[in-house]
């Protein structure tokens, strides 16, 4: 899609390999005299699985709110399959809001609402189907996830950690997203739930062409998942790539993250965690 084009054509073939899904370019965001983002830029191409990683506090979730508009930013652009928010129209901002899912840290699901009406949420909120149909899209939603029907019913309290990060995606795919943001999906699961959940994202990938957006502090789901890394710091992105670009990078937090004992102990693990343990 051109970078110019403001038009939204729902399952449009990819142009080339480089399609750029989210464009964001010279942004700057901050919180009265700090400055958090500065004149930063990111590319984010369509069916790939971007991870982003940088020291705490350098500004991932705010550059992730920033671009899902629940943050202000003092200048920059941000487009989205070609689409620029601040100089939209009503119309295609919502088009545009249907094209995107979200999966917050800790789940964000609405605790008086059961497994199924949370996933059902935002078909209310955008589309007009009958409760039938809702319904069977919700049981769809779950399947594609790996979260048996029984769950539909069930609140999230009554749901463990894995569960409750399934039955998010399961809500952040209700609209058939393009583009989906993951702010740290396996933080507080164990290593074989969070493999589970890495090899279902790659899955989800596969089968549905969706590109992911991932912040994520776990090596082994950017060992193990993502295409591509971009790392924040100094307000900025300081490097994107491979994982070989990771390894080559002279940065100093870069090459501690990407080659220190935690990183090591990772890459020379013989069995690749996201394939052990294949969704059923
Ligand atoms: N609403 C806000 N008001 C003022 N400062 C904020 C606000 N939100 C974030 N910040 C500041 O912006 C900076 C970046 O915060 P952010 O939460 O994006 O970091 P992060 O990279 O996501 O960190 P972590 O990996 O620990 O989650 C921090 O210094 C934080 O204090």
């Amino acid at each position: 899609m051109s970078a110019d084009s403001e038009t939204l054509e729902r399952n449009a073939p990819a142009q080339s390999d480089r399609d750029v899904i989210l464009e964001v370019r010279d942004l700057t965001v901050g919180f009265g005299s700090k400055i958090v983002l500065d004149n930063l830029n990111l590319d984010i191409y369509r069916g790939e699985i971007l991870g982003f990683v940088g020291a705490s506090g350098t500004g991932k979730s705010v550059l992730m709110r920033t671009v899902l508009r629940l943050l202000p930013h003092r200048s920059g652009t941000i487009k989205i399959l070609g689409v620029d928010y601040d100089t939209a129209d009503d119309q295609k901002r919502i088009a545009l809001d249907t094209r995107l899912g979200v999966l917050f840290q800790h789940g964000a699901l609405f605790s008086a609402l059961t497994v199924k009406e949370n996933i059902q949420l935002p078909m209310r909120e955008y589309l007009q189907l009958p409760q039938s149909l809702m319904d069977e899209l919700a049981y769809l939603k779950l399947e594609l996830v790996g979260l048996p029907p029984d769950a539909a019913d069930k609140y999230p309290s009554e749901l463990s950690g894995g569960m409750i990060k399934r039955a998010a995606l399961a809500r952040a795919l209700a609209l058939d997203p393009d583009l989906v943001f993951l702010d740290e999906p396996t933080s507080g699961l164990d290593p074989i739930g969070a493999a589970d959940f890495d090899a279902l994202i790659a899955k989800l990938r596969d089968t549905l062409g969706l590109t992911v957006y991932m912040v994520t502090h776990d090596l082994d789901s950017l060992f193990s998942v993502c295409d591509r890394i971009a790392v924040l710091g100094e307000k900025k992105v300081l490097v994107e790539g491979t994982l070989d670009d990771m390894f080559a990078c002279d940065d100093p937090w870069v090459q501690s993250y990407f080659r220190g004992k935690r990183a090591r102990s990772v890459v020379t693990e013989p069995i690749d965690r996201a394939t052990e343990h294949p969704e059923k």
